[in-house]
């Protein structure tokens, strides 16, 4: 598949009195074109901090302290001419490096960002036509009246807003059609990627689960990529194609939702999963992870999550796992049980959930 951005060792800090907070420690990720990649992982492990940083949208006390985010923009598409002189010689562009300007021609052209509170950042003395419009007329000027309007429109319908909405003020939708309002102007430019981190938390549950479908189908049908974060993870399951873990800064687990699903590798994944109640497949005891996330600004030897880890061993305690394929699939771990230098056989499913069994009970007993 083709690589629409390329993460390469991307580190993130927050500057604080008391010590950097390492939010984001040396992240590698590949997200191809056309695809929907969802990033999972408790509160706090880096999840809109990653999301942030590609978009370029990070302010103080945050400092990306190291790496690149390559982007590789349709060869078959006009890349805008701000973005030219930034091409390198695969043809890609190092968002790290764009200038104000070129950020300016970058955004919503080739990348759009909807975050949770969206909605709450249209302009309540603008009609939302006027606000749509107002985005087209800015990045593809002197298209005339007609064009804008009709574009606006169709806009509205791609994501279920009746035409006679378009002179609606903001405070007159409910939140629900003012987010859809929100993923219609990041669609307005048809950008290649689409980061979406929590885009419905404000909304009540079904509205959520339809609106999220809605961006997902809409991003298959313009081949468009998504990033997408929201705690739902049985959700995150369904809508994705591939799946990143996150902990503690770290991506630990990268799978299709499929293999994650049927397969998880790395203990943390499967405690994660295991901690959501599912709807389908056969009635399983919900254990949760022990204990908490480190304190990113402490962290502890090793892989970040030895002290949680029933299946932890001596060397997880002293060297930090890569993030690299376990097997014959595509599926990457940073866990030392897939590493034959220390085990010969990897453990099963099964084997990892009786393990957090096994320490449940020994909990329960002491
Ligand atoms: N302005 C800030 N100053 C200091 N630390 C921060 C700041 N913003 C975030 N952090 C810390 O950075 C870490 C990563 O935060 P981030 O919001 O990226 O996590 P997250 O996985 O998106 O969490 P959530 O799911 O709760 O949104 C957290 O430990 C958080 O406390």
């Amino acid at each position: 598949m083709d690589a629409l951005l390329e993460v390469k060792s991307l580190s993130v800090d927050y500057e604080a009195m008391d010590g950097a907070v390492h939010a984001v420690k040396s992240v590698d990720l590949t997200l191809h074109r056309g695809e929907v990649l969802g990033l999972a992982g408790e509160s706090g492990c880096g999840k809109s901090t990653l999301a942030f940083a590609i978009a370029r949208l990070l302010r103080p006390p945050a400092m990306i302290t190291s790496g690149q985010v390559i982007y590789y923009p349709d060869p078959e598409k006009e890349t805008p001419p701000a973005l030219l002189d930034r091409l390198d010689a695969n043809n890609g562009i190092d968002i790290m490096k764009l200038s104000m300007a070129q950020l300016r021609s970058f955004r919503w052209k080739e990348l759009a960002v909807v975050f949770q509170s969206a909605m709450n950042a249209l302009n309540p003395v603008l009609s939302i036509g006027d606000q749509i419009i107002d985005v087209l007329h800015t990045h593809w000027p002197g298209k005339g009246k007609d064009y804008y309007h009709k574009r606006a429109v169709e806009l509205l319908d791609l994501v279920g807003i009746a035409a006679d909405r378009l002179r609606s003020y903001p405070h007159e939708l409910s939140g629900g059609m003012r987010q859809r309002v929100a993923i219609a102007i990041a669609l307005a430019l048809r950008p290649e990627l689409i980061i979406m981190d929590e885009p419905t938390t404000a909304l009540d549950v079904v509205v959520q689960r339809e609106i999220l479908d809605l961006i997902a189908g809409l991003c298959r049908e313009f081949n468009t990529a998504l990033i997408f974060i929201t705690h739902d993870l049985s959700l995150l399951l369904e809508l994705s194609d591939r799946i990143a873990i996150m902990y503690a800064g770290n991506i630990v687990e990268q799978a299709t939702s499929e293999q994650l699903y049927r397969q998880p590798r790395h203990p943390y994944s499967y405690g994660l999963l295991n901690a959501f109640p599912t709807l389908h497949g056969p009635r399983l005891q919900m254990i949760g992870i022990p204990g908490s996330p480190p304190d990113l600004r402490a962290m502890p030897t090793g892989c970040a999550f030895h002290p949680r880890c029933p299946m932890a061993f001596e060397a997880c305690r002293g060297v930090v796992p890569p993030l690299e394929p376990s097997g014959p699939t595509e599926q990457l771990v940073a866990c030392h049980l897939y590493n034959p230098r220390f085990l010969n056989q990897p453990p099963s499913t099964a084997q990892i959930a009786r393990s957090y069994s096994e320490l449940a009970e020994r909990k329960r007993r002491r």
